[in-house]
């Protein structure tokens, strides 16, 4: 699956929190080993060395088996390596429902794996695996720009500040929360402007800031909370999500009931959740302590670097090791009173019948044959763009470090040595050090995804190239 290693996630249970890890094969000591204790890194000095010559980054997704999950990732991603064996896909060789897919990720001890395209061996024979993580710690400048920030030695490493995945829910997701921010948090290895981005609970709107300060969950000191956004990509009948609260002024009572072991039916019917119907092209941003599950969709999650969830309701599931999987219902009502807003479906879709309408806090505005859309709010911790392009080639000045994600159609992406096809669901690093990228869709159109930290957007908007 990657060169001659086999990778392996496991879940781990620690403590109530259920958390996973990627393994990679140590064949000197002959067993499993955390990816990141691997001494299977490169040697090269630079970004550009380590790739041949500075390029899109492209990584390895990593599947994960999920009770909720499906085929779909799956099949995609064996349409993509093509292959027909689906088992060599998937960790422990055996076909199982999959429910997310890896695509961008730095979190320790599960950090994507670069694909390499020069097949330079090292020194010792084995082709190189360089994990986002390493890349991102070594090479943060080459990257992010004069954003990033070295940490002193004694200090904890600098995360990669988003996660990017594909969650195929074909069942419903547990009922669930993510822990809040706790102030005075990691940068994530950027700063400036740029680290004002990053969630602050301090710049929430008013309402919101008075719950920020409540009780802070304790389990991770110095690190960001999960903000997540979804975007819903594709739909099946009785595509649903249910959020909550729906008011601000029932988050105690919320945070109450679910403390007390209240069930998803009950917290429905006292009017604390809601469940709507959704449709390809809707989108939610789901702040840190916001009640929330999703069945029937395919989403493109973009969040903050935290892989922690507490579960409120899990339906009565058995995971893969015969157990019922694990509530919180503690944590979960610590993590709703700490909240730092409420959770926000678009009425509108990007695509699709309404997709003219304007909503929420986004903008939307006609140039040539783009369509452009900023979804997130200035002060969350990481700008979303959805854009629409013809096939006029079209310039993306990099003057930060850029998430490219395809939602539709075929993207013809061009760097100074060099071009590639992008389909749906591929997804690339843009490193500051590119400079620029060219952006032209093979066909009519094509719906991209752009991921950065700041909301200037100064000039990270593709402009028209004169002809
Ligand atoms: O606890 P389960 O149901 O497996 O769901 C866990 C998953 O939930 C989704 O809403 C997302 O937050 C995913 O990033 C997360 O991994």
């Amino acid at each position: 699956m990657f060169g001659n290693q086999l990778a392996i996630m496991v879940n781990l249970m620690e403590t109530e929190i259920e958390t996973s890890q990627f393994l990679t094969v140590d064949d000197r000591l002959g067993r499993l080993i955390p990816l990141e204790s691997s001494e299977l890194t490169g040697s090269g000095e630079t970004l550009s060395e380590v790739m041949g010559s500075i390029r899109p980054l492209a990584f390895e997704p990593e599947l994960v088996p999920k009770v909720w999950g499906g085929y779909r990732l799956l099949e995609h991603a064996a349409r993509r390596q093509k292959t027909s064996d689906y088992s060599s896909l998937v960790s422990g060789n055996e076909i199982c429902r999959i429910g997310e897919s890896w695509e961008i990720s730095g979190v320790e001890g599960k950090s994507s794996r670069l694909k390499m395209v020069s097949q330079h061996p090292s020194e010792n024979g084995q082709q190189e695996i360089w994990t986002l993580q390493q890349l991102w710690q070594k090479f943060g400048a080459s990257l992010a720009g004069s954003s990033f920030v070295t940490q002193p030695s004694d200090e904890q490493p600098p995360e990669f500040p988003w996660l990017v995945k594909h969650l195929e829910c074909n069942d419903w997701l547990s009922l669930q929360v993510h822990p809040a921010v706790i102030p005075g948090c990691d940068s994530g290895g950027l700063t400036g402007t740029t680290q004002l981005r990053l969630f602050n609970p301090e710049s929430a709107s008013k309402t919101e800031t008075s719950k920020a300060r409540v009780e802070l969950p304790d389990e991770f000191p110095g690190k960001n909370g999960k903000f997540e956004f979804w975007l819903v990509v594709e739909t099946a009948i009785d595509s649903e999500v249910i959020v909550g609260p729906v008011r601000e002024d029932q988050r105690e009572e919320l945070a109450k009931q679910v403390e007390a072991g209240a069930r998803e039916y009950e917290l429905l019917e006292a009017g604390l959740l809601t469940r709507l119907p959704v449709e390809a092209g809707q989108w939610a941003i789901l702040p840190p302590g916001s009640v929330h599950t999703a069945r029937g969709v395919t989403i493109l999650e973009v969040q903050t670097p935290v892989d922690v969830t507490y579960r409120i309701d899990d339906y009565g599931r058995r995971g893969s090791d015969g157990e019922l999987r694990t509530l919180h219902p503690r944590e979960a009502a610590r993590a709703i009173r700490s909240g730092t807003g409420l959770p926000q479906v678009s009425h509108s879709l990007l695509w699709g019948s309404n997709s003219k309408s304007h909503v929420d806090q986004s903008t939307q505005h006609k140039q040539s044959s783009r369509l452009i859309r900023h979804i997130t709010a200035p002060q969350d911790p990481f700008q979303i763009r959805f854009q629409k392009l013809g096939n006029d080639l079209q310039i993306l000045n990099l003057e930060e470090m850029t998430v490219l994600c395809v939602i539709d159609g075929e993207l013809e992406l061009i760097w100074k040595h060099g071009t590639e096809l992008l389909e749906p669901r591929d997804v690339r690093l843009l490193p500051v050090d590119l400079r620029e990228v060219s952006l032209r869709s093979k066909g009519e159109s094509v719906s991209i995804l752009l991921l950065t930290s700041s909301s200037s957007f100064g000039g990270n908007s593709p402009s028209s190239v004169p002809r």
